[in-house]
């Protein structure tokens, strides 16, 4: 017998349809089983659970009501998802949650019928809703005819221009939609700006009894039970000179806030809505992150996201590492750095923990600044600051970095502002997979004039490379560093300033140059010390820069060696590129050099385990030692593949 906990009414459920004849009643304990079922899967897979839980009964209520996969439920980030994948015909393969060949942990068009929309990044829920719903009013997909687009998007998810964006084109538009706002006050760390205040003011000034329905027209979109308070909510707001909600301005019936852990009130509020609304209408639902799990309802994060745990205590099963993480390490050198120079200040966009701002937050909180998921704003901002005498430290994941490409080339690199972009998370990141990997950061930075760019391959070099940063005032900076832990080096007491755009020799050898730009060093180190024993013995560098080259070193290389090989952990168009680059414009490939570039493979790679990836990816030892047989023509490319 198995001793995962029982779940009699979420067995007979294989889908949607089935949910649709049940009783509030049984509504309710469905939701309880699903929560555990949650709760039980993530324990053995680990992965988002806070979001999840806060949103269980949210989940069953919108199945119930609406017509899915016809209507189309969007969920912003798609953190949240696991109860609607459990509920959506995947329960069976949801302990495979963000394993190789098993389910996203987002949600995913290939996946299911029932994720309309895929996503991993912030605040895109809405335009999309607005997009199906004007496909929708354009008779984009006729058989069977798209439904209702409903958006459920949280608050912190909502800071993000995007969708204040989307929130204006579909107020202007004027068509049935629905937006859900879930509100929990909390975003990965504690929300932080005028946004957050302003719904804690919303909620605070009548939370659930007088529900709000102030726009014209929306009281009657409310259950008759709460149309007498919506009535005086009405009049009482009529009264304020603030006028009805931010919401309301843009075009939006608003109604809420509404309990979104108490079942029968959010299906009789959903169930009207969905029965009489024209135009677009935007829920505003309370929740709580980590909902029915204390040890998710009460650690400081609600419960984000975790490794496996025992599902008992809520401990989780940490793997033992005597590396300190990259993140750590920049967190640290930063800290320092703030104490030593008064101009240095860092930028976070709602992810302190996740890059290590938080460390230098605690100690110079009014040199700190946390802009919530706005990583465009946080760009121009860090521009600003670098404009205004300061030096910013802008600590981005690569994958967001993306968000605010534009405000890179036309706020920073083209006014040449000394703005320091800390780069985390780049290259692959394993569970989260595509959508979080950080593969494009050198393709995308080393195009642009007067960057500067670094890669550590080890916490020792990232050491230098954050104090070399501090030091470049005259132009940006950028240093990109993975996720996860060192390799384990001896930590200089004080890191060193590097001198810009030099790379160093680790070992002297001949005929084969291997050239790696950050962290996978230690493996070509290691292809070096296979091939050792075949009697190849490689030079290996580390370029440290990938702009400026170093022009010396690698023409050098490539004027000493038959093969020359880069290793990056980046898309095509990055490092190997500009070294080819380099080379051609030299006539280095006239006198017969054979040149190969290993980068991340031309395609999108699925979740799995960190190694899994770089198995995938072709960028572990084995591949690089059989790169080089086969560069030098050796037909044993007996290594591990082709
Ligand atoms: C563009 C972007 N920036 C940052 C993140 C990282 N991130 C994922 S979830 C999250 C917090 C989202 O808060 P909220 O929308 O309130 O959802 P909750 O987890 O509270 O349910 C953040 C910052 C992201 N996924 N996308
Ligand atoms: C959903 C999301 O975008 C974040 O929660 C992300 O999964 C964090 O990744 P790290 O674990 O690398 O901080
Ligand atoms: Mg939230």
């Amino acid at each position: 017998m198995s001793d995962r906990p029982a779940t009699p009414l979420l067995d007979r459920i294989k889908s949607p349809a089935d949910m649709k004849a049940l009783s509030l009643p049984e509504l309710r304990q469905l939701a309880d089983e699903l929560r555990t079922e949650t709760i039980s899967a993530v324990s053995e897979t680990g992965g988002h659970l806070g979001a999840g839980l806060g949103v269980v009964e949210l989940t069953v209520a919108l199945h119930h009501i609406f017509d899915t996969p016809r209507d189309r439920v969007i969920w912003d980030v798609g953190h949240q998802v696991y109860p609607h994948k459990i509920l959506t015909g995947r329960r069976d393969r949801i302990r495979t949650l963000r394993q190789r060949g098993g389910l996203s942990g987002f949600t995913k068009r290939t996946e299911s019928p029932y994720d309309p929309f895929g996503a991993g990044h912030s605040s895109t829920s809405i335009s999309a809703a607005t997009g199906f719903t004007m496909a929708r009013e354009l008779g984009g997909t006729p058989d069977p005819a798209l439904g209702d687009a409903v958006a459920v998007i949280g608050d912190g998810s909502m800071t993000a221009g995007m969708a204040f964006e989307a929130l204006n084109n579909a107020g202007h538009l004027k068509k049935r939609m629905f937006v859900i706002l879930n509100d929990n006050d909390m975003s990965i760390a504690p929300p932080v700006g005028a946004l957050s205040t302003y719904l804690s003011r919303l909620y605070e000034a009548e939370p659930f009894q007088e529900l709000k329905a102030a726009a014209k027209g929306a009281v009657k979109l409310l259950p008759e039970p709460f149309q007498e308070g919506a009535r005086r909510a009405k009049e009482m707001l009529k009264g304020m000179t603030v006028g009805g909600t931010i919401f309301e301005e843009l075009g939006f019936s608003y109604i809420g806030p509404i309990d979104g852990h108490d079942i029968e009130h959010l299906v009789g509020v959903l169930r009207t809505v969905h029965d009489r609304a024209t135009g677009p209408v935007l829920l505003h639902v309370i929740t709580q992150k980590g909902k029915g799990y204390a040890p998710a309802e009460t650690a400081a994060d609600k419960g984000h996201a975790t490794g496996k745990f025992d599902m008992v205590t809520g401990k989780q099963h940490k793997k033992a590492s005597n590396a300190p993480s990259y993140t750590s390490v920049f967190g640290k050198v930063l800290t320092q750095l703030a104490e030593a120079d008064d101009k240095v200040c860092a930028i976070t966009a709602a992810m302190p923990d996740g890059t290590g701002v938080g460390m230098m937050a605690d100690r110079y909180p009014t040199r700190t600044f946390d802009v919530g998921i706005a990583e465009q704003h946080a760009v121009t901002f860090c521009a600003g600051l670098a404009a205004g005498g300061m030096k910013p430290f802008c600590a981005l994941y690569s994958t967001f970095l993306q968000r605010g490409y534009d405000q890179v080339v036309h706020d920073v690199a083209i006014q040449r502002l000394p703005v320091r972009f800390m780069i985390d998370r780049a290259g692959l990141v394993g569970q989260d997979g595509a959508t979080h990997a950080g593969s494009f950061d050198l393709a995308y930075l080393g195009n642009l004039p007067g960057f500067v760019i670094m890669s550590p391959s080890d916490e020792a070099e990232l050491m230098h490379m954050v104090a070399t940063a501090h030091a470049i005032d005259d132009r940006p900076s950028a240093v990109r560093y993975p996720r996860g832990e060192g390799v384990g080096v001896d930590m200089p007491e004080v890191p060193k300033v590097l001198e810009i755009g030099k790379g160093r020799i680790v070992e002297e050898g001949k005929r084969v140059a291997l050239l790696s730009l950050g962290t996978r060093l230690d493996h070509a180190r290691g292809a070096a010390e296979k091939l050792a024993q075949r009697g190849i013995t490689p030079t290996v560098a580390d370029a440290r820069f990938m702009k400026p080259l170093d022009e010396e070193l690698i023409l050098g290389l490539a004027r000493d060696h038959e093969v020359l090989i880069t290793i990056e952990e980046g898309a095509v168009g990055g490092f190997g590129s500009h070294v080819a680059q380099l080379l051609a414009e030299h006539g280095a490939f006239d006198h017969g050099l054979r040149y190969r570039s290993m980068v991340l493979p031309d395609t999108f790679i699925d979740h799995g385990s960190p190694d899994q990836m770089y198995e995938d990816a072709h960028l572990t030892a084995a591949d690089i030692e059989a790169k080089v047989l086969e560069a030098l023509g050796i037909a044993d490319i007996g290594a591990k593949r082709a």
